[in-house]
């Protein structure tokens, strides 16, 4: 297998709607959970999308873990390797995007590398530098009250440069709008000065075909899965890789019971548990128990069980900021986010147990802690459920036969729960 297209995640919901959008833009791919075992059966395919959970950890983990990711796909051919972060820039000062990207870059020998999260169908451009979430800038967005990393900066060269050793350019939108030759000549102008890697403007996906064609000389280039879409259309109309032989067909239903997990305190995730409250039994955490060890993923999985046979059942801690805050300050940041996720791991491990063979999980790092959980080595693509998520089928799991959906707390529509299950036959 020689891949045309090498991909590390820093998390598990980002790489699932980097498949998902590589899928769909014509690249057979395969979504592996850290780097694949020798013994794991990897079909032939044009793209492999390691999934680290690496966002949130240490820098210097989530570094080692990146270049191990790096150095195997390089192993198997890969020329170019996206390292794919969130289209909402999610990290702090410490990193975890400047310290990966300034060791991939040290690794690849790369001049100045491309960067941006720009991913228009969900609503992200990048304007002179800024990143806008729908009609307001980062820090206006939602993403101000994110739980682990809130954002306060919509100027991504500033928030960049605090978190990486190189100097910070910027590829304005009109240099991208003047085509390939343009951004070429400006990104070895900026590289001539010694500056590492350059935030690059795009609003249009139009704008990503470009950024694409000059990312896929390189060898490494950083962002969410609009760069993603960028480089699979020109690995296509290059004819690097045969258009038309991907197939996001989610194959034979699996039946069984299927059950929804949330953690994610997203605004969109809110909507969509309050919504699924129509639908379906919903069992909201009582988050301090968790966090004092009071037995509540026994309680959740007490009240789950009897009612798996009826149908599908949902598990939330999700909860609005101000409650966010205050649980926080009782028992920190860290301390309630990793004691959540683990919760939630220990009631998806006991569910598949009970015969759930059809898994939803909202929010990134929950989503990391359940799969890590279950022991899932990796994924083959289905069908899109929404913008950047769609069905996965489980390779290789020690439960056999699953299905999963992991969906970033900010993607999806309102009817979220309802559109996945629809889907996960
Ligand atoms: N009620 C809550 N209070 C504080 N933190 C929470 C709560 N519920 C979940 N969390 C934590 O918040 C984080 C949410 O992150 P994540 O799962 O990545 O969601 P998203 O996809 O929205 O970023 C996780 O670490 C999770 O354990
Ligand atoms: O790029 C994106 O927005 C997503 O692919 C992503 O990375 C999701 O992260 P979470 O919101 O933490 O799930």
């Amino acid at each position: 297998m020689t891949l045309a297209l090498g991909c590390i995640a820093d998390d598990y919901t980002g790489a699932s709607d980097l498949a998902n959008t590589l899928t769909r833009a014509g690249l057979r791919t395969v979504q592996t959970i850290g780097v694949p075992s020798d013994d794991l059966a990897l079909p032939e395919v044009d793209a492999v999308v390691v999934s680290l959970k690496s966002r949130s950890i240490e820098a210097g983990l989530a570094v080692s873990r990146s270049r191990a990711a790096d150095k195997w796909l390089r192993s198997r051919g890969a020329g170019h390797v996206l390292f794919k972060i969130c289209s909402t820039f999610d990290s702090t000062d410490a990193g975890n995007i400047g310290p990966v990207m300034d060791a991939l870059r040290a690794d690849s020998g790369e001049g100045a590398v491309l960067v941006t999260p720009a991913f228009p169908e969900t609503g992200r451009t990048v304007y002179q530098g800024n990143l806008f979430v729908g009609a307001v800038p980062l820090n206006e967005s939602p993403l101000k009250d994110h739980p682990l990393n809130p954002m306060h900066d919509s100027n991504l060269v500033r928030v960049l440069a605090r978190q990486s050793r190189t100097q910070i350019g910027l590829v304005d939108l009109a240099t991208v709008t003047r085509g390939v030759d343009a951004v070429r000549a400006r990104l070895a102008e900026l590289a001539g000065k010694g500056i590492g890697a350059a935030i690059i403007d795009a609003v249009f996906d139009r704008d990503l075909e470009t950024i694409g064609l000059v990312a896929g000389e390189h060898r490494l280039s950083v962002g969410a899965s609009g760069i993603g879409l960028g480089l699979a259309r020109a690995l296509v109309s290059t004819g690097k890789v045969r258009s038309g032989a991907a197939s996001s067909e989610t194959g034979a239903a699996v039946g069984g019971p299927a059950a929804c997990l949330a953690g994610s305190c997203s605004q969109a995730t809110l909507q969509q548990i309050a919504n699924a409250e129509r639908i379906m039994p919903v069992l909201h955490l009582d988050q301090d128990r968790i966090i004092t060890g009071a037995k509540e993923a026994e309680r959740a999985l007490d009240w789950a069980r009897p009612r798996l046979a009826d149908g599908p059942v949902l598990i939330a801690s999700s909860a609005k900021p101000e409650e966010v805050a205050a649980l926080q300050a009782r028992h920190g940041r860290d301390a309630a986010g990793h004691a959540i996720e683990q919760a939630m791991a220990d009631i998806a491990e006991n569910l598949v147990k009970a015969g759930v063979r059809r898994l939803i999980v909202a929010g990134g790092e929950t989503s990391g802690a359940v799969v890590d959980r279950l022991e899932i080595p990796g994924f083959l693509v289905g069908a899109e459920i929404a913008a950047g998520v769609p069905v996965l089928r489980a390779v290789g799991a020690e439960a056999g036969e699953m299905l999963l959906a992991l969906k970033s707390g900010n993607f999806g529509g309102p009817e979220f729960f309802a559109d996945a299950l629809r889907l996960m036959r």
